[in-house]
């Protein structure tokens, strides 16, 4: 099988690396960070908005569309590419997270997850063929394996079990996958136990995947201990092939997991908070909803460019926000959005010119001041 990832230059400070990957609806970025389109849209925002705030490939779910319109619709229409109207990459996870936060309504077998629909309470499962199978439907230029998110705390045996499983798992995806330039992504469990992460991505490239995701970080375990699995995790992985850390994070921890050599990301935050009124900025948070900026006339971020800093105050923005305008979480989203991938092309521009440790310092000097 062809390598996707093409690595263009790494750090001679730190871990970081600057790379490109390869899909069937175009070449990614990376580091990238991947906006989350839940029920095939990035909410509040249209995909020429994604597209001009610098977004390269968004982010899918098998657990929602499976479940919500049903992924046969989506293939009637020519797969989630035509119905949502995006003409770039998108990555789909698998649909494990969900079932495991869904946790009290999943049951766990050798065969696959049944699990209870949020949505309806109708009873569903998802086996690895099955998940890989509703992914092709979809058409997502990069599939996620079905797994089993280990939550935290786990002790060992249960964290060996559930890794066990997703390495079998694992097998039956690649096994099932139709031969047709997608790409499939393994993900990597074990817990906070540096053995099991080791076997548990052993047993991937065992397999071999176009690219290896380490899952089963940001469930609540604190900070320092993600950054320390982060880090052995990925020294340990292929330096030839993309490394995803999934579900993470703050721009700190992207910050701190560029540096430790990780390319994908993707999180709910910065759409999740901008429908909250919490903007991130350049000198740190934001909280519009503070009094204090109710005749504030500077934008979010005056270091920022993007359409809503170019033209709206914190004053308005307030203003939209208690008043529950809609524009409110269009504006906030957009400038959001812009923040994260504005950081990303920022810290590619410091790889490339090999002084990334600069811009480390830099970044943690201007949010610490914050
Ligand atoms: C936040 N921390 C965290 N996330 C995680 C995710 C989901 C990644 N985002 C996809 C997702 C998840 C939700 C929310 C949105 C849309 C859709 C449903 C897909 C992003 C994970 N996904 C899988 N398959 N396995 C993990 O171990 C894992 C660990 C995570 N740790
Ligand atoms: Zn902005």
């Amino acid at each position: 099988m062809s390598n996707p990832f093409t690595l263009l230059s790494s750090s001679s400070q730190c871990a970081a690396r600057r790379g490109e990957l390869r899909t069937l609806h175009g070449t990614v970025q990376t580091p990238v960070f991947m906006p989350v389109g839940t029920q095939a849209t990035v909410k509040g925002v249209t995909p020429e908005q994604v597209r001009e705030l610098g977004a390269e490939i968004i982010l899918g779910n098998t657990y929602h569309l499976y479940l919500r319109p049903g992924h046969e619709l989506i293939k009637k229409f020519g797969g989630l590419h035509r119905f949502m109207n995006w003409s770039g990459p998108i990555l789909t996870d698998s649909g494990g997270f969900q079932i495991f936060s869904l946790q009290q309504l999943a049951k766990i077998t050798e065969e696959g997850a049944a699990f209870k629909s949020h949505i309806d309470g109708s009873s569903l499962f998802l086996s690895p063929e099955s998940a890989v199978a509703v992914q092709e439907d979809l058409g997502a230029d990069i599939m996620m394996c079905l797994d089993t998110c280990i939550p935290y705390p786990a002790d060992y045996r249960q964290a060996e079990e559930a890794t066990e499983l997703t390495s079998r798992w694992a097998a039956r995806c690649r096994a099932s996958q139709r031969v047709d330039g997608r790409l499939l992504f393994g993900i990597i469990q074990g817990g906070m136990y540096h053995d099991l992460r080791l076997r548990s991505l052993a047993a991937l490239q065992e397999i071999g995947f176009d690219g290896y995701a380490i899952g089963g970080l940001s469930v609540g375990e604190p900070e320092e201990l993600m950054y320390e699995i982060c880090e052995a995790t990925a020294a340990a992985m292929p330096a030839a092939r993309a490394r995803y850390l999934m579900g993470v994070g703050t721009p700190r921890n992207l910050v701190e997991a560029v540096y430790r050599g990780i390319d994908m990301f993707d999180c709910v935050m910065p759409t999740r908070n901008a429908r909250n009124g919490m903007l991130f900025t350049s000198r740190g948070r934001l909280v519009i909803k503070n009094a204090r900026y109710q005749d504030d006339p500077r934008p979010p971020d005056e270091e920022c460019g993007c359409y809503t800093c170019r033209h709206y105050s914190r004053a308005y923005l307030r203003h939209l926000y208690q008043a529950r305008e809609i524009m409110a979480s269009v504006l906030m989203t957009i400038h959001n959005l812009s923040y994260y991938t504005g950081l990303m092309a920022a810290m590619r521009r410091a790889i490339e010119e090999d002084r990334f440790l600069e811009f480390y310092r830099d970044f943690n000097n201007a949010t610490n001041a914050a």
